[in-house]
């Protein structure tokens, strides 16, 4: 492997400026490696010259004095963000061929930092899963296995082909969107940092809608560092979003001050469920001491709700799919299947576009929604929404920041859940609930399971505290100093 792909985002970026590489040579070199590591099925289409004419472009900024945040640094794009003139699938047969004549808001934040475009990241179909098995363009391979076997495992879900870019090195960084957990667990899957900020933080405009009363997107990156550098340039007010939030973007890398002296941390006692596996408990309670090392205090919180944060969202999240999918019809967007007359030309499309997972979400929503059900279901699981968001603001009462795993499991067979839904389901376990109160929070890798897979540490704040969230980050990355590679980049 090139010396320069070992370089994380941060060394990349102050090489560049010092002109000791430059943006083609990088770029170059991930190329490469995205040609080199093909077989993980990372990326659903790849730019190469576009990523070079942009490196290219980022040479000159630099030359010229004028490099931004993200000047001349690869990145993969999940291709849920609409990008002008290239491909954006979703991972949907539906949206094959769509060519977007638009730039989402955090892509073009990025191109305007200076970020290079690799490709566009292979993904669960419209987001919807946690294997990205569900992708019409097939699954992705985690770069990490199991000490002693070749069995492939999931890079988690939807963002998949973004963790597992960035874990073989064929991408410095790239973007996740986060419905339910959809950044932090694929990056606990693969050994990554994946920080899905304040609901509001970053636009929804030119993001494929999922929930969007959930949806939101953020980076995955190799460190936290990385991670506050990149949601740096992705953040900001957009009037093109009517929930974005209208407030300054702080200097996220300036949080990073590694001192949480004094800073409360709570544990929330309902985030210890059945059958949680020993390794897990075990490096909980590893990052609580870690936690408590480094000066801070560590308290007993309570979160009655917990238990029905799953549920919730899963009438939630397929309630607001079912309306948003509503728009892919054969007329506007992607595939077109003919039929005898227009209902028939609908139900064609749509029966031939969407994928299993969708189609449940769908029929799950549309049930949920319905004049006879809508009291008993949707109605209800907003009430409990509210209730899960007043038990966070409560727990704000006695802490700063919560401190709990991030999955229930370390990445698990590409064959093992793909026909169980509920099992599916429960990987969300502990990222739904600050999904459903629109926290910020981050997963740091920590540790490793018996098998020698990554897992992840999260921490949650409260609205608008990412500076603390990044900042208890940063103090966890360093006292865990997780060092695996998968086993392509150890040889
Ligand atoms: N989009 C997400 O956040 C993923 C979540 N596992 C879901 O299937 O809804």
């Amino acid at each position: 492997m090139s010396d320069m792909l070992t370089l994380t985002l941060a060394e990349a970026r102050d090489k560049l400026r010092a002109k000791e590489i430059t943006a083609v040579e990088l770029t170059d070199a991930y190329l490469n490696a995205m040609e080199q590591t093909r077989d993980l099925n990372c990326y659903i289409t790849e730019t190469p010259e576009k990523a070079r004419a942009m490196a290219k472009a980022s040479d000159e900024r630099i030359a010229a004095g004028k490099a931004g945040a993200m000047e001349g640094l690869p990145i993969g794009m999940k291709d849920l963000f609409c990008t002008n003139g290239v491909q954006s699938t979703a991972g949907s047969h539906i949206l094959e061929g769509f060519t977007p004549t638009y730039e989402s808001t955090v892509s073009q934040n990025l191109w305007d930092a200076g970020a290079v475009m690799l490709g566009k990241t292979n993904l669960d179909e419209f987001a919807m899963g946690s294997s990205n098995l569900t992708s019409y363009y097939g699954g992705v391979k985690n770069p990490y296995t199991k000490a002693g076997s070749n069995q492939s495992l999931v890079p988690g879900g939807s963002s998949g082909g973004s963790a597992a870019a960035v874990a073989a090195h064929a991408a410095i960084a790239a973007t996740g969107t986060d419905t339910g957990g959809s950044i932090r667990q694929p990056a606990a899957f693969a050994g990554l940092v994946g920080f899905k900020p304040t609901y509001g933080r970053c636009s929804r405009w030119g993001i494929v809608a999922f929930a969007s009363s959930l949806d939101q997107a953020g980076p995955m990156t190799r460190t936290v560092r990385d991670s506050a550098i990149m949601l740096g340039a992705m953040a900001g007010f957009d009037a093109k979003d009517s929930t974005s939030l209208d407030v300054a973007v702080p200097d996220f890398e300036a949080a990073l001050t590694g001192d949480i002296r004094g800073m409360k941390i709570g544990i929330p006692k309902e985030y210890r469920v059945e059958n949680m596996p020993a390794d897990i408990e075990a490096l909980w309670k590893q990052g609580i001491e870690w936690m408590k090392d480094a000066g801070a205090e560590v308290v007993d919180v309570t979160l009655p709700h917990t238990k029905y944060a799953l549920p919730t969202y899963y009438i939630v999240a397929p309630a607001e799919a079912s309306s948003n999918l509503a728009r892919y019809d054969g007329v506007r967007f992607g595939l077109r299947v003919e039929g005898k007359d227009l209902n028939e030309m609908y139900e064609n499309t749509r029966a031939a576009g969407f994928g299993a997972e969708v189609r449940r979400r769908v029929l799950i929503g549309t049930y949920v929604l319905s004049a006879g059900y809508y009291d008993a279901y949707y109605l209800k699981a907003q009430k409990v929404r509210t209730k899960i968001a007043q038990d966070f603001k409560n727990a704000w009462g006695q802490c700063d920041l919560l401190l709990t795993p991030t999955t229930p499991s370390a990445a698990f067979a590409m064959d093992e859940k793909i026909d169980d839904p509920v099992a599916m389901y429960l990987n969300d376990v502990f990222t739904v609930p600050a999904s459903l109160a629109g926290l910020p929070g981050i997963s740091v890798p920590a540790g490793v399971d018996k098998d020698g897979l990554p897992l992840g540490l999260q921490l949650i704040g409260p609205a608008m505290g990412e500076e603390a969230v990044l900042r208890a980050a940063g103090v966890l990355e360093t006292a865990a100093g997780f060092s695996a590679k998968p086993a392509l980049m150890a040889a």
